[in-house]
């Protein structure tokens, strides 16, 4: 199987890309993110901004595709993406006046998209992670030499973030939060509180570099031990679990602490469930040969 052009993979998969965006998004109540029912931890985002900076990414998700397509993971591909990523970042910047809506969310789906485009669809999602971990592995001799929140952080802590996750190959999304949503939804959740719940498991877990920059250790210490409570208490679709749901909520908005990292795990989970539909592997985005 294979697609019939690079068009067809570019808008395929730049379409999904912005699509698991905008449904992490409208995803709501989430603890401390942005959705539209409030603002969460950030006074300087709004929902109907993180609508457009996800759809101001078409075109970089777009070219990434694009200069991925069919091609092997290697050290030119990964400076080829990692170009455009920044150059996203800075759209982003401009799209947004100058707020960080989706830095995290560029960099898993830049390498999920790149993944995506340089195997043929069927792969799978295991083999789409790994192939975007791999990617992620290349050194990126071309970063400009900065000090980010990221940074900050790992000198810090020693917590590696958004790259630690990729470079070890992703292991929030392929042992938390894509079997909790396989597993949600065969419990017959419907499918935004199976989403809720995996972005719940997602928080329990995580060494989230947003929580720790904005709250410290404290605040991430706090927020793993509440998400397990509302795991523990039944999860989000009991009237026990959504108690504790909202008392993570509030303790993250005291604390002025928002869990960006899963959030963008989130919407890595959905577009790869996207890559997995049936309609698309059987006949409308590719023909078989
Ligand atoms: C690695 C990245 C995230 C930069 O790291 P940096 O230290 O500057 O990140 P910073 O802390 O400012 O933001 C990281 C964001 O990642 C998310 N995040 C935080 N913790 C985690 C975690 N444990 N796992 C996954 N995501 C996380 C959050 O949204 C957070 O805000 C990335 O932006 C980058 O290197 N970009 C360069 C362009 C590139 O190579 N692109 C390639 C594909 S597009
Ligand atoms: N729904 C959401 N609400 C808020 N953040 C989200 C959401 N979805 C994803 N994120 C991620 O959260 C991060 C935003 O975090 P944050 O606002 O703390 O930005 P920052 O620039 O790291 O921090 P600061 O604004 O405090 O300097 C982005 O990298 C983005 O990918």
């Amino acid at each position: 199987m294979t697609w019939r052009s690079v068009k067809e993979c570019r808008e395929t998969l730049s379409n999904w890309a912005v699509q698991a965006l905008v449904e992490e998004a409208e995803l709501a109540p989430k603890p401390g993110l942005v959705d539209p029912e409030d603002t969460g931890s950030h006074s300087d985002l709004t929902f109907d901004l993180m609508v457009s900076s996800a759809n101001s990414l078409r075109e970089t998700f777009g070219l990434i595709t694009e200069v991925s397509y069919l091609r092997e993971p290697d050290q030119r591909l990964r400076e080829e993406i990692a170009d455009i990523g920044r150059e996203g970042e800075k759209n982003m910047m401009q799209a947004t006046g100058g707020t960080n809506t989706h830095k995290g969310a560029i960099w898993v789906l830049g390498l999920l998209t790149s993944s995506a485009a340089l195997n043929k669809p069927g792969v799978g999602i295991k083999g789409t992670i790994q192939t975007a971990s791999k990617i992620a592995c290349y050194p990126d001799r071309y970063a400009p030499i900065t000090t980010t929140n990221g940074s900050r952080i790992y000198e810090n802590f020693g917590v590696k973030g958004a790259r630690g996750e990729a470079e070890s190959g992703y292991p929030h999304l392929i042992n938390i939060a894509l079997p909790m949503l396989k597993e949600s939804r065969s419990k017959g959740l419907s499918e935004p509180l199976a989403r809720l719940e995996t972005l719940v498991s997602l928080i329990a877990h995580l060494d989230d570099t947003c929580i720790l920059h904005r709250g410290g250790l404290p605040a991430l210490e706090i927020a793993k031990v509440m998400a397990h409570a509302v795991l523990q208490n039944g999860g989000v679709s009991t009237l026990k679990g959504w108690r504790k749901l909202e008392e993570l909520n509030e303790t993250l908005l005291e604390r002025n602490a928002s869990p960006g990292g899963s959030a963008d795990l989130l919407a890595a989970t959905i577009f790869l469930d996207k890559i997995t539909k049936k309609d698309y592997l059987n006949k409308k985005a590719m023909s078989t040969i």
